[in-house]
């Protein structure tokens, strides 16, 4: 068996086409959807991921604003900014880029967000809303990954999915919207005794490890879909995902690779919250 690729490249590309025609159609009557982004620091991956987005803005016409902070700033600085943000009526939406300098406690400063303007989903007001279905932000990667399963019509109820890794901003997430499409759901992380019997009999498979090679072919059920989040430099230093994407496609249904999958989709998602939140806030400013 030959793998089908799910190509998250060109799927986010659909999402944004859908998006830059939505937001044309907002600016004849209103303004665009307004997005901050906030980088503090100098890491050299989130400079590159932060471009992404300000590009991503531009192309789909979402007006954004990159707010660059040197590492040295201080906690109560950077609440500050948020609270500023937070009261300005043209910011829909305000994500910081993560991962922060470590003297900055990440969740108090995800916790400071309005989770009206949390367009990342990270708040807990949004993950508690997802968990009891009530609506809220949903986590941009695994939204990205339910889309990607979507977008080949993969039969979720009753599929039996296996998550590895239990990350706030991924696992966690990824199993409880799972979950809500109805999938049996298992998840796996580093205490996990048996991770190949596990994955032998589950029909999707959603790694998120961050580590290289995490699923071989011998642990992949003949047929399964593989969603490979992982993001990890290998020994050449080329980017590379938790799969062995190579072997696994001899076996696996369907399968996303790293780079080309998950990554421009969670770009994708997080536009549509963004464009999400705009029309959310004009929707309450008009009631
Ligand atoms: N505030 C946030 N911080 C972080 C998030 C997030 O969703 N919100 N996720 C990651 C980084 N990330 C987005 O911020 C991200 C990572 C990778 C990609 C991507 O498109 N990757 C490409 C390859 C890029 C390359 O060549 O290096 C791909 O997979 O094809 C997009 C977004 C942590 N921080």
């Amino acid at each position: 068996m030959s793998a089908k690729i799910i190509d998250g490249k060109a799927l986010a590309q659909s999402v944004r086409t859908g998006l830059k025609e939505k937001v044309e159609q907002f600016k004849l009557s209103s303004r665009a959807p307004g997005l901050t982004v906030i980088l503090v620091g100098d890491n050299p991956a989130s400079q590159v991921y932060v471009r992404n987005k300000i590009k991503a803005c531009s192309d789909v016409g979402i007006t954004s604003k990159l707010e660059k902070l040197p590492a040295e700033t201080s906690e109560a600085e950077l609440l500050a900014l948020l609270e500023k943000l937070n009261a300005d009526d043209s910011v829909d939406g305000i994500l910081v880029q993560l991962p922060l300098p470590r003297h900055i406690n990440e969740q108090e400063v995800i916790e400071t967000i309005r989770a009206d303007k949390d367009v990342d989903g990270f708040h807990v007001a949004n993950v508690g809303s997802v968990v009891t279905g009530i609506g809220g932000f949903r986590s941009c990667t695994p939204y990205g990954v339910i889309k990607m399963l979507e977008s080949v019509d993969y039969p979720l109820t009753g599929a039996h999915a296996l998550v590895i890794g239990r990350s706030n901003i991924v696992g966690k997430p990824m199993a409880i919207m799972l979950l809500e499409k109805n999938a049996t759901v298992t998840v796996a992380h580093s205490k996990t005794k048996n991770l190949k019997e596990l994955a032998l009999q589950a029909d999707v498979i959603v790694a998120a490890v961050g580590k290289e090679k995490v699923v071989t072919a011998d642990m992949v059920k003949p047929g399964a879909a593989v969603i490979d989040v992982g993001m990890n430099r290998n020994a050449e230093g080329k980017l590379c995902g938790d799969v062995d994407t190579e072997e696994v496609a001899k076996v696996a249904g369907y399968i996303s690779p790293v780079p080309g999958g998950v990554g421009p989709m969670t770009i994708a998602m997080l536009l549509s919250n963004t464009v999400e939140a705009y029309e959310r806030r004009l929707q309450k400013i008009s009631q």
